[in-house]
């Protein structure tokens, strides 16, 4: 069976661990996966950065209701490095091409590498992956149209929120599959509805619909549907968000995501050496010399 290395967690001065990186597995795993998935080719994952310092990414397969091929998870990598680098950005969309969200793993491709060594290979790649597209210093929000399911359910926990359209939904389909998560989506979920919440989507396999969804936590929000309509509406949601300068809105996602991640004296620890990067900043400072009242 094949055993992945964890990124070691290393110390501080203080004997305390700290997480080093944004990674879950250590980079070196990955040459031989990459070599597997690129034998599964098919659409493409656009990345589409804005002045407005939003960026748009796209899930784009329509013909398979936009599956994750083998390629397709090796561009989401790509995206997610190129995020993770720019330093203008402030928030990010996740949606689909063709009014659906996605519809998981390509099935012509999980068929092929349903032995066990591969599909640990592929769990832990896209484990890694959304694991660091959540860790972006960016407010993140999934726009789901039409479906989400399996894998593309998981996608939708891998943003900081998430927006429906009336007739959208949301289904962890795996148990039909005879599978359980594999993209972090398990773990993610009970954070996001509890455990409760997602022992009961996961073993009913239910289809959240934008009203329950809404109702249990699992949504943010519900937007028109529409060409070109939902995207500008979520835009425009997440502009409340994203108003201001860059350092501070990923300063402020970083606290707020090691405050969900951290144990809470390891999260104060990095609360304070966030703080220390905008303190005295040039936001705070012409906050300061326009004696700001906040009435
Ligand atoms: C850890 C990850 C676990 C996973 O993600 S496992 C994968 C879970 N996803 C699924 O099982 C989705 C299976 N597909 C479906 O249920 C339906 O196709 C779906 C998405 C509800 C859409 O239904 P309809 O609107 O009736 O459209 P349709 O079935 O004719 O689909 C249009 C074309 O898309 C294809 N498609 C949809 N989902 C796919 C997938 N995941 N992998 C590969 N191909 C997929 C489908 O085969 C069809 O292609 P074609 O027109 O027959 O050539």
């Amino acid at each position: 069976m094949f055993s992945g290395r964890l990124l070691r967690i290393s110390h501080n001065a203080l004997g305390k661990p700290h997480h080093r990186g944004m990674a879950v597995y250590s980079s070196e795993l990955w040459d031989e996966i990459r070599g597997k998935l690129s034998m599964f080719p098919g659409g493409s994952v656009n990345l589409v950065k804005q002045e407005s310092g939003i960026a748009v990414l796209t899930v784009n397969n329509p013909d398979r209701m936009n599956a994750f091929s083998g390629t397709m998870m090796l561009e989401l990598q790509d995206r997610v490095s190129q995020l993770e680098n720019w330093k203008e950005g402030k928030g990010l969309i996740v949606h689909g091409a063709g009014g659906t969200f996605c519809s998981g793993s390509d099935l012509n491709a999980v068929r092929a590498i349903s032995n066990p060594q591969d599909g640990m290979k592929m769990c832990m790649f896209m484990q890694d992956t959304l694991t660091r597209l959540l860790r972006l210093p960016l407010i993140s929000v999934a726009l789901v149209e039409g479906r989400a399911l399996g894998g593309g359910a998981e996608l939708t926990t891998a943003c900081d929120f998430r927006l429906m359209t009336p007739s959208s939904e949301i289904q962890f389909v795996h148990k039909h599959m005879g599978l359980v998560p594999g993209w972090g989506g398990a773990a993610r979920l009970v954070r996001i509805v509890g455990s409760q919440g997602a022992l009961k989507l996961l073993a009913a396999a239910l289809k959240v619909d934008s009203a329950l969804a809404e109702r249990i936590g699992l949504s943010d929000g519900v937007v028109a549907t529409g060409a070109g309509t939902a995207l500008a509406e979520a835009e425009h949601w997440l502009g409340d968000f994203t108003r201001g300068p860059a350092p501070v809105i990923q300063a402020i996602k970083k606290v707020a995501l090691s405050g969900r991640e951290r144990p809470l004296e390891d999260a104060l620890r990095k609360e304070k050496e966030v703080f220390g990067t905008v303190w005295g900043g040039s936001a705070n400072l012409e906050a300061l010399a326009r004696k700001s009242k906040h009435k």
